[in-house]
């Protein structure tokens, strides 16, 4: 087996007194896109940072297809860097700016041309060549700049926020212009730094999340999303209510019971094993949530938002738990304020309570 296109092994970084991240261990495959998901703050940036080669590990090691490169500056590194504000050269025009890294590396005029075009064109800016950054839209300048970086065919490109600066239209559409690139880069690693889960669950085929400097949890997209381990996962990945059960019943390998507002349901003990007569929390997510009138776990609906798309609804179980839920239609349903009843699927994840990890 060949090695990762990226190794992490127990890196740490300090600035000062503030530990950035702390002892991480982390592999991106080859051709592989992987996102650092997270809070702000979290370390996600300073970690791509090291693996670019801008901040030093305090401890640990970086390797780059199985050759430790912690040592090495990031020019000598051979990656693709994009970041959040485009970066690009202002006095070079368009051309110059993605022929940069090519002609640093000494490439013959013609081939630098050649190449000039070809990842112009896969980022549909070849008819701008001759422009200036500052005529170019956000959007334009931030395609070149990805240009830039896929010029040199890094095996690793690595992304930092690329759509942040972007407004809600133009980064759906980049969005769209980055999966359709992977399409076409298909042994090209990627590493994405987000605090948007939803592009991280569109592009990514791993998630990573981090807090306060550390790796909370790493795994397939769909799994992270169906089956968080985590508390912190389960409520920043999907927006999940976290109530609070007590186990009845956990048989050992398969679904648990658990106990909430006198009703029992079965749930999935992603987190690891648990205990009967455990306390523990239910991962249940909005649209999962069900409300009707009568029949389930008694609530009072407390407020009603429409969003677009559905209605939130606030609820307060009896005993005082919130829950949120949302839904298609309120069609039917009382005012605000009156009492409902409430039904929660089986076989949501029973995730591990407290700070995670
Ligand atoms: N150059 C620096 N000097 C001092 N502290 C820094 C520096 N860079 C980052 N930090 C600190 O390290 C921690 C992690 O920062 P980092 O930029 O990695 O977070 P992040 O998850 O990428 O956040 P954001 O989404 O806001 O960019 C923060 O507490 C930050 O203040």
């Amino acid at each position: 087996m060949s090695a990762p296109a990226v190794e992490l092994r127990g890196v740490s970084v300090h600035f000062g007194r503030t530990v950035a991240l702390r002892e991480l261990d982390l592999t991106v495959g080859r051709g592989e896109a992987l996102a650092l998901l997270g809070p702000s703050g979290s370390g996600k940036s300073t970690a791509l940072k090291a693996v670019a080669g801008f901040v030093r590990p305090h401890t640990g090691r970086v390797l780059l297809s199985g050759e430790d490169v912690t040592d090495l500056p990031p020019h000598r590194r051979g990656l693709g860097v994009v970041v959040q504000n485009y970066a690009l050269f202002p006095h070079m025009r368009v051309a110059d700016n993605v022929a940069f890294g090519l002609r640093a590396r000494r490439m013959p005029r013609r081939q630098v041309e050649e190449r000039v075009s070809e990842v112009l064109s896969m980022v549909g800016m070849a008819d701008y060549r001759r422009r200036f950054p500052r005529e170019l839209s956000g959007g334009q300048q931030q395609r070149v700049a990805i240009a830039r970086a896929l010029a040199i065919r890094p095996p690793v490109l690595l992304l930092d926020e690329p759509l942040s600066a972007l407004d809600a239209a133009l980064r759906e559409e980049m969005l769209a212009e980055l999966l359709r690139l992977r399409g076409e880069l298909p042994d090209t690693a990627l590493v994405y730094v987000t605090h948007d889960q939803g592009e991280a669950l569109a592009l990514a085929d791993r998630i990573a999340v981090m807090r306060d400097a550390r790796l909370v949890e790493v795994g397939p997209t769909d799994q992270l999303y169906h089956r968080p381990r985590t508390e912190f996962t389960a409520s920043f990945l999907g927006a999940a209510n976290l109530l609070p059960v007590e186990v009845v019943a956990a048989p050992g390998d398969g679904p648990a019971t658990v106990r909430l507002a006198g009703a029992e349901f079965r749930a999935e003990p992603t987190g690891g094993p648990v205990a009967a007569g455990a306390r523990a929390a239910l991962g249940v997510r909005p649209h999962r949530v069900e409300v009707r009138t009568d029949g389930g776990m008694p609530a009072r609906l407390l407020a009603v938002q429409w969003r677009g798309t559905g209605f939130r609804l606030d609820l307060e179980l009896d005993g005082g738990t919130p829950l949120r839920a949302e839904v298609s239609s309120v069609d039917g349903l009382p005012p605000v304020g009156a009492r409902v009843g409430v039904s929660i699927p089986d076989g949501c994840p029973l995730v591990t309570t407290g700070a995670g990890g």
